[in-house]
């Protein structure tokens, strides 16, 4: 199968790579004329442009996108969808809001696939798990390539009609965020708790068998390998937020209780405050109120 594959960055160039090693022929473009360059070096034809990427590929044309989520995807489509007709199909596999993937597929000219990815990075080996969302001939007709991009035939399912992709991706991500703070706490506590303890060393023991084993756990190993048990100068600042924002959004239009992923969101927003919590400082403040507590004054 031919694809163009737009958006040559982090994730991009793996879905092109492992288009290329499955035999699959691959038309990429960027608006960084460096990534194009290096898709071609891996085998893939470069696009100047998006018009050029068109005239590129076959009469049925299948496209995938992994733009940021967001303008780059309308800037993409409000280009590609002159250009296509209904036996097309445009399949995006960035972090998108549903709603809009819902909007988007209204609107296009081409079917639409919304293709929530998991795996990161690292999918350059292992393949991404991918759940794709629209209409189903579209997602039958484009198997090959989620054969390919995906861990195999396992790694990749048709999650229901257009937007269900990236709904299920976007709970994902607050699944993602929760998990990263129970690993968060629980480090937390073996850190400054009552033992000396080598928190690779727990880690790797805990992924061998343990209850808890996971692939965020063995990230966990890692960093405590590469930066220590203390993490060294890691900061504790955490960015991003925008996934598992919407999944708590969504949770409270459902009137559905996700305590432990609004906590986990609640606590990176606090990361960044860069006066501290305001909460906490008041606290502190009021226990000298009502009880002449030693106030802990900044330095
Ligand atoms: N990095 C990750 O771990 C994961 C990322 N995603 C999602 O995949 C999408 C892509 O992510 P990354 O590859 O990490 O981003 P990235 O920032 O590494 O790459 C994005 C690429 O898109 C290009 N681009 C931006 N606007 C464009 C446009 N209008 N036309 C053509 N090219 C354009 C950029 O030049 C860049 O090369 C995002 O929606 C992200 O949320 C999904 C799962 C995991
Ligand atoms: O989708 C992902 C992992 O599954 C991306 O890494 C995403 O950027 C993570 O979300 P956030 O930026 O909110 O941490």
């Amino acid at each position: 199968m031919q694809l163009g594959v737009i958006g040559l960055g982090r994730m991009g160039q793996i879905v092109v790579d492992r288009l290329l090693s499955d035999g699959h022929d691959v038309v990429a473009f960027d608006l960084d004329e460096a990534s194009v360059e290096t898709a071609a070096d891996a085998g893939a034809e470069p696009a100047d442009s998006i018009d050029d990427l068109v005239a590129m590929l076959p009469e049925r044309k299948r496209i995938w996108l992994m733009v940021p989520a967001g303008d780059a995807v309308d800037a993409t489509l409000s280009e590609l969808d002159p250009l296509l007709d209904g036996e097309d199909i445009v399949v995006d596999g960035g972090n998108s809001h549903f709603e809009r993937s819902i909007d988007r597929g209204n609107s296009l000219s081409a079917a639409y696939l919304d293709c929530g990815t998991s795996g990161g990075p690292a999918g350059a080996e292992l393949g991404f798990s991918l759940m794709v969302g629209g209409p189903a001939g579209a997602y039958e007709e484009l198997r090959p390539a989620f054969d390919a991009i995906a861990t195999g035939p396992a790694g990749h399912d048709h999650m229901g009609p257009q937007g269900s992709g990236h709904y299920v991706k976007m709970v994902h991500n607050g699944v993602e965020y929760a998990l990263m703070q129970a690993y968060g706490e629980g480090f937390e506590l073996l850190a400054e708790g009552r033992y000396d303890l080598d928190l690779e060393s727990v880690a790797r023991t805990w992924n061998d068998g343990a209850v808890i084993r996971s692939w965020l756990l063995e990230l966990c190993e890692e960093a405590f390998r590469e930066e220590g048990s203390d993490l060294g100068d890691v900061d504790d600042h955490v960015a991003g937020g925008s996934t598992g924002t919407w999944t708590v959004e969504e949770a409270l239009e459902q009137e559905i209780a996700i305590p432990l992923i609004y906590e986990a969101l609640g606590e990176r927003f606090d990361s960044r405050l860069e006066d501290g919590k305001f909460s906490r400082r008041l606290a502190n403040r009021l226990r000298y109120g009502f009880g002449r507590h030693e106030v802990k004054r900044r330095e």
